[in-house]
């Protein structure tokens, strides 16, 4: 499913219009139907009055059509139109007309005092918010910077029509004054606001309705930022067949843990082969083997020479990195105290995928220049934090800026990037991004980045296209949280190895 910004959605919008010869009002119908099938479930006929607010452009227009299509279902519907009716042009004001012509009665605002429409307001149980959509430029103006935090103050449920009114469609940081929805029903693409933090806030639940618009359309204008759902998981996840053996399922090798983190390595093994892996070879430094090894029975391990309880040298022979493994995973717990030139090693004599994490990408930063050349795909699994430090910025302005700088990375390195967070991210070498829909705030604990690394390694092994793999690995760790917390689990007491233990639930869904 594409996701836009307002931008592309208005050039989406007029390639379906002047291109393939839509009317802009059959489109606007479409919107009003689609938008009130979704939402009608939620009415009670009887019992609800509902309020549409109504603005000046196109968002307003299907306003209008929502309204009709309501009253000509039966239910108590209040109409607002908040601009002069003369305001209203275009589309919009073919759909008034109709909605007029139909018999149907318009408030309009300018002829209430402030405090009776804000009265009316309070006597209806739902809101639906058409004031404005993709079409809002810069900070909002009267009669809206009043109307919006008044809405917000009235505390009924609200359902915002394609985004919540005051807030931008593309990669926003602050939003100023904008509808807090319970629910956002978006038209055709999501928007990319619905993404970013804290506009994500602003949306409540998101569906998406189709209106219509040809998929031609939509990838001749934007044809690069995806969400990744259920449906793109169930029709790429790896079937095995009943043929296969372990060596069919990839032989993957880890390095990871040192003396003071022997958890992470535990992590990452058991979550590799919980996803499939057909062997796995866990590279410690010695000091921890014993400690490490005493918790894991399915794996191999590899010891490598230690320093200050952290790996010095894999020792890893050029006949091991050509022919034993499929891929590598390298980072989880491994430390920062030494000088990680195994890294170095690995990175310019392995031919396949490698995924670096967590201590793995401190030390990468010093052998950066190597991404770029490298014989086999990278993939890189940032947080935040570790990706502010690789590009030397601070972590605010990561966050404000997600998208464009992970593409912007990925593809002057080479790399595919795995950012995490609220919607993890991930970027392809071409710049293709594909944001995951799962995982809540349980997710925000240590270990779990552990568990995520040896699920992508996982999967990685087992998909001929990398970026499936990732992807599929990013969504069933966010899956994972979503289950437990909704069978009994509290965010505050998900356990990284409980994400590893409901591993086989969550599979057994897809
Ligand atoms: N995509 C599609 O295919 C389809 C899209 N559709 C729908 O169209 C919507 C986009 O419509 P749109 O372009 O008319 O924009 P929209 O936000 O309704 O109004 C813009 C107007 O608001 C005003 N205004 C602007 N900034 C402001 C501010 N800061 N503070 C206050 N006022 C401000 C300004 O008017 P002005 O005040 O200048 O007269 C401007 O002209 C889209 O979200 C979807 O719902 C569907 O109908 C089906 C097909
Ligand atoms: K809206």
């Amino acid at each position: 499913m594409n996701v836009v910004t307002g931008e592309e959605m208005h050039q989406i919008d007029r390639y379906a219009i002047e291109e393939i010869g839509l009317k802009e009002e059959l489109l606007m119908e479409n919107a009003g139907l689609a938008f009130v099938n979704c939402i009608l479930p939620l009415l009670e006929k009887k019992t609800d009055r509902v309020a549409v607010l109504i603005g000046v452009g196109n968002n307003g227009g299907d306003g209008f059509v929502i309204s009709r299509s309501l009253l000509e279902k039966g239910y108590q519907v209040d109409v607002w139109l908040i601009p002069p009716l003369e305001k209203v042009k275009g589309t919009a004001k073919y759909h008034m007309e109709v909605f007029a012509k139909c018999g149907y009665q318009i408030l309009n605002f300018e002829n209430f005092t402030y405090e009776h429409f804000l009265e009316k307001l309070t006597s209806c149980t739902y809101l639906i918010d058409a004031l404005l959509g993709t079409g809002i430029r810069g900070s909002l103006r009267s009669p809206y910077k009043e109307i919006i935090p008044a809405v917000n103050k009235l505390d009924r449920t609200v359902i915002s029509v394609d985004l919540p009114s005051g807030l931008p469609s593309s990669e926003v940081c602050e939003v100023e004054e904008a509808i807090k929805a319970t629910y956002t029903v978006t038209l055709q693409c999501p928007k990319l606001s619905a993404f970013t933090y804290p506009a994500r806030e602003y949306y409540g639940e998101l569906s998406v309705v189709d209106i219509g618009i040809p998929r031609l359309a939509i990838n001749e204008i934007s044809n690069e930022r995806f969400l990744w759902t259920e449906k793109d998981v169930k029709r790429t996840l790896p079937v095995r067949k009943p043929s296969s053996h372990k060596g069919s399922h990839g032989k993957a090798l880890i390095i990871a843990g040192s003396k003071t983190m022997t958890g992470a390595p535990v992590l990452t093994t058991k979550a590799c082969h919980r996803l499939g892996a057909g062997l796995v070879t866990l590279a410690i430094p010695d000091v921890a083997h014993e400690v490490v090894a005493s918790q894991i029975i399915e794996a191999t391990f590899h010891l490598c020479s230690s320093k200050n309880g952290e790996i010095n040298d894999t020792h890893l022979s050029d006949k091991q990195l050509k022919d034993r493994y499929d891929a590598i995973a390298v980072g989880p717990g491994i430390g920062r105290n030494n000088t990680g030139s195994f890294l170095k090693t690995l990175l310019t004599d392995f031919q396949k995928p490698i995924i670096i994490d967590a201590d793995g990408l401190y030390y990468l930063k010093r052998y950066i220049s190597t991404l770029r050349t490298r014989g086999g795909a990278t993939i890189l699994t940032p947080h935040s934090g570790e990706f502010a430090f690789l590009i030397n910025e601070s972590i605010k302005t990561v966050e404000e800026n997600r998208f464009s700088l992970s593409k912007q990375f990925a593809m002057q390195h080479g790399v595919y990037l795995l950012l995490k967070g609220p919607n993890t991210i991930v970027t392809t070498p071409t710049g293709n991004q594909f944001i995951n829909p799962t995982g809540n705030s349980a997710l925000a604990k240590g270990g779990s980045g552990d568990v995520l690394t040896g699920m992508v390694l996982a999967l990685v092994m087992q998909q001929q296209d990398l970026q499936p793999a990732i992807s599929n690995a990013a969504f069933l760790h966010g899956k994972a949280a979503d289950i437990l917390t909704s069978h009994g689990f509290s965010p505050l007491s998900v356990l990284a190895s409980d994400l590893v233990e409901i591993m086989p639930q969550v599979l057994d869904r897809f």
